[in-house]
């Protein structure tokens, strides 16, 4: 499997352009505060003076999880599933705010304990019915890992967007993330585990008993693809060669809550200029997504108490994104408008 090369938006020539651009606006130099800051960095991803949001896409991604044995989450197994067929229905959470803001909706199965049968509208990368219990063996093994990362990396393939938003269900998927995020950021297991769905104290010790057991079990798994393999979901897998192409092709990636900043983990790992590529939605309810974005040094755009997934947050902010390139395509010149500049 060919990881995608993903070259860093550097370019101080075009960088110089898009600040001159936003400075000379009818505003207070840097009023407009973080909309010029994603207006530059929309601008160098896109390679263009005149950054656009025109086709924005969201890709939920579902897939099981072998751990939820272990009695990790508050809801059952089945309920990924049923989610699924929600979304199809067009009912859920990510349906309303997807139409909200003009933006395509993309549902796939990356490994999901359910057979759907077969459905137009439900992208179907299966790799298998849902992981393995990581507590006893690698969630997946290389050649699973791989496919789901490949599938990833294809169905990008066939996008045709410029913004990629990110959002992911499936039930056991917090556990997941946090082992991920423990392995790769060395942060202690009990700082990166949180409720997911609603756990009690009780049930949150006992999920970080589960994740602490799991990266003893796997405590040689080191290289990237290895922390995958043993903790990662096929959702997240997929996600990880879906942001991993979308660098590649210059698309603004939007990433959403924990789960989703998971795979950001992981795809940095392997390719760290993806991390230039991406708009962070929001922080998250889930008690470790603050201290998973401190690790990257990411500012989320929004802190909105959401804990629900499903790419809400990526849809959500999507009407900051379209200000900050129509600010920038829109507003008044100081000379165009006759309004005196600093000091003039
Ligand atoms: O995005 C988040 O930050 C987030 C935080 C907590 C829970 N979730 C969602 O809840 C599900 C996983 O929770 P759990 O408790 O089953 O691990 C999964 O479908 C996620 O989309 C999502
Ligand atoms: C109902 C429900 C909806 C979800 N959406 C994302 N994760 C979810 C978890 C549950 C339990």
């Amino acid at each position: 499997m060919q990881i995608p090369a993903i070259p860093p938006i550097h370019d101080p020539e075009l960088a110089a352009r898009l600040d001159h651009r936003i400075d000379d606006k009818t505003k207070p130099q840097g009023s407009l505060g973080v909309l010029e800051r994603l207006a530059r960095q929309i601008g160098l991803i896109q390679r263009s003076e005149h950054p656009a949001v025109a086709k924005p896409a969201i890709v939920v991604c579902a897939g099981d999880h072998g751990v939820t044995a272990e009695g990790i989450s508050a809801y059952p197994q089945s309920v990924t599933w049923q989610m699924v067929e929600n979304f199809l229905a067009g009912g859920a959470a990510i349906n309303v705010f997807a139409r909200q803001n003009g933006c395509a909706l993309h549902i796939v199965d990356a490994g999901v304990n359910h057979e759907f049968g077969k459905r137009v509208d439900l992208v179907d990368c299966k790799v298998a019915p849902g992981t393995r219990n990581f507590c006893e063996q690698a969630a997946m093994s290389d050649e699973d890992c791989a496919r789901a990362l490949e599938a990833g990396m294809r169905f990008v393939d066939g996008l045709d967007c410029d913004v990629l938003g990110f959002g992911e269900m499936g039930i056991g998927n917090t556990t997941s993330a946090a082992a991920l995020m423990s392995a790769f950021t060395g942060i202690a297991a009990a700082d990166c585990v949180g409720a997911g769905t609603g756990l009690d104290a009780e049930g949150i010790a006992h999920k970080r008993d589960v994740i602490e057991r799991a990266l003893r079990l796997h405590a040689d798994a080191k290289a990237p693809l290895d922390v995958l393999a043993a903790f990662g979901g096929f959702e997240i897998a997929f996600i990880v060669g879906a942001m991993l192409r979308g660098a590649q092709r210059r698309m603004v990636l939007l990433v959403d809550g924990f789960i989703v900043t998971s795979a950001l983990l992981a795809a940095a790992a392997l390719q760290s200029a993806v991390l230039d590529y991406c708009v962070f939605s929001h922080c998250s309810d889930e008690a470790g997504h603050r201290r998973m974005l401190d690790y990257l040094k990411a500012r989320p755009l929004m802190q909105l108490d959401l804990r629900l997934g499903e790419g809400t947050g990526s849809a959500l902010a999507l009407p900051l994104l379209r200000a900050a390139v129509n600010f920038l395509e829109r507003m008044a010149t100081f000379s165009s408008a006759s309004v005196n500049g600093k000091n003039g």
